[in-house]
């Protein structure tokens, strides 16, 4: 669903900001992306996106290349940003509204939006409000609303529940699991290791520009996840392959 093979970035720095990721996410998967500031997630996120090209390597969403395919790769995904971007003087309502018919679906009627609304866990009482005087939690479950209205097959945030607070955060991670179990494919970046372990089913550790480690959320408890990050940062330093921890 999402692939990347031997993707890399080198903006002319020694270290590649990415180096050959590879890298599989299949439908209903929600794989954690962790490591340290400057390590390539959102680089690695914004390949996807086609924000940028790759340096070598290919950016696949649903088997299409990204770059030879940039209108029909965007129309699967969805992008949840630390801040979504929305208009803060139109309403939710109108938000929704407009950024599912931005994707391309056809106009979906006041009860069917509302339904929307209501699915990620916002008052009904809020979609005529402006977006303005939202909470930036409720900004965020309308990033999801408007994936949910796209009918996005794939979900990539970048360190979405940052400076959420513990319960919006649950809910956003809530959110994002009842997404994977109707199969969407989910790329999430995140400093967040506890949210990792709880809302992922697999983790990836990057250190570089390279993916250092991987693993099955299941298979970790949260402090050998811990572990496993703080291994991951001495290894990249002493380079190495991509190791795979199993139960
Ligand atoms: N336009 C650019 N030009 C040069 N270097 C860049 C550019 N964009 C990113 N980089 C470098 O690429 C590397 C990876 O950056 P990236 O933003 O992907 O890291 P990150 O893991 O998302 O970090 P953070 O956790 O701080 O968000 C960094 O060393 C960064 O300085």
């Amino acid at each position: 669903m999402l692939e990347a093979v031997d993707l890399t970035k080198n903006y002319g720095t020694a270290v590649p900001s990415l180096d050959r990721l590879n890298l599989r996410i299949e439908a209903g998967e929600v794989f954690c992306l962790l490591g340290p500031n400057g390590a390539g997630k959102t680089t690695t996120i914004s390949l996807f996106l086609g924000f940028i090209a790759p340096s070598a390597g290919t950016a696949r969403i649903k088997s299409l290349d990204v770059q030879r395919h940039p209108l029909e790769t965007k129309r699967f995904v969805a992008y949840i940003p630390e801040q979504v971007m929305l208009y803060r003087n139109l309403s939710g309502l109108e938000n929704l509204e407009y950024f599912s018919a931005l994707a391309g679906q056809d106009r979906y009627t006041r009860p069917e939006l509302l339904a929307f609304f209501e699915q990620v866990g916002l008052p009904a009482e809020s979609a005529g409000r402006r977006v303005g005087t939202y909470s930036k939690g409720m900004r965020q479950k309308v990033g999801i609303a408007i994936a949910i209205a796209k009918k996005a097959e794939a979900l990539l945030l970048d360190e979405p529940t940052s400076g959420l607070d513990p319960k919006a955060s649950n809910e956003f991670s809530e959110l994002l699991g009842r997404l994977s179990r109707q199969g969407v494919a989910v790329l999430m970046a995140t400093h967040d290791l506890f949210r990792a372990k709880e809302a992922g089913t697999r983790v990836g550790i990057m250190n570089a520009g390279r993916l250092v480690a991987t693993a099955r959320t299941e298979d970790l408890g949260y402090e050998q996840l811990e572990r496993l990050y703080l291994e991951s940062m001495a290894v990249a330093a002493a380079g190495g392959g991509v190791r795979e921890v199993r139960r």
